[in-house]
């Protein structure tokens, strides 16, 4: 089997984690691949090597001189997010499918990378109002941050033409199906050619 990559990006709040956490129960098939990233935990609702990497900014700096990265953004001021090639590889060993949970510039990196044996999708969320509604009612950030990913938002709702297709996140249970229904059409369709 030649395994692929699926990656969901979206602005933050849109709900992508939602939907990937969603997809993992229900395809077994996937596998997710754990960023590293420099930012702290959240408390007892994160767990290292589990939903994050979570190590220091030196450690990250190494990791970019090594060339570990598949891609790797400041995603937010001093908050740095990469995709490990070593998740990928340890994935398609494993015989699985890697889904991911970007940001939208490096969703667009991954896809460049991995060109047809990557699915990109965008989750779209049904307005930049809604969405600060739901980062609002998450509370997990404070109102600087949830200032910045909206802002963020605005600016990143542009680049949904370059992704091979959209879901649009506003009845959570719609959304998943469809997203559900893309992922297995992807990964039973023939390997792609690279
Ligand atoms: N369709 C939906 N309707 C209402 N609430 C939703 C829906 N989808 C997700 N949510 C809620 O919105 C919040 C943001 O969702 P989520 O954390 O999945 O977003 P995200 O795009 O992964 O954000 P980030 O990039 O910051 O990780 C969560 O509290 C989630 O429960
Ligand atoms: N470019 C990358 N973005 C990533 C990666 N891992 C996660 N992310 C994105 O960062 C933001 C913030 O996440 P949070 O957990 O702090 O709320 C979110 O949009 C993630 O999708 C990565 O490896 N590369």
């Amino acid at each position: 089997m030649q395994g692929k990559i699926i990656v969901f990006s979206a602005p933050s709040g849109a709900g992508k984690t939602t939907i990937v956490h969603r997809l993992m129960e229900r395809v077994p098939a996937l596998s997710f691949s754990i960023s590293a990233c420099t930012r702290d935990r959240r408390g007892r609702a994160e767990e290292n090597g589990k939903d994050y990497y979570f190590i220091t900014a030196d450690e990250f700096q190494d990791k970019i001189r090594r060339d570990e990265f598949v891609e790797w953004e400041e995603v937010y001021e001093g908050a740095f997010y990469g995709t490990l090639k070593s998740e990928i590889e340890r994935i398609w060993e494993s015989g699985k499918h890697a889904i991911l949970d970007v940001d939208v510039k490096g969703g667009l990196s991954i896809k460049d990378f991995y060109k047809d044996r990557a699915l990109a999708i965008f989750v779209r969320p049904p307005s930049i109002e809604v969405l600060e509604q739901r980062l609002q009612a998450r509370a997990t950030d404070s109102q600087s941050s949830i200032s910045s990913r909206v802002y963020k938002a605005k600016f990143e709702l542009a680049f949904e033409d370059r992704f091979d297709v959209t879901v649009v996140n506003d009845n959570l249970d719609e959304a998943s199906d469809q997203a559900e229904k893309l992922v297995r059409d992807f990964i039973s369709a023939e390997p792609a050619v690279v």
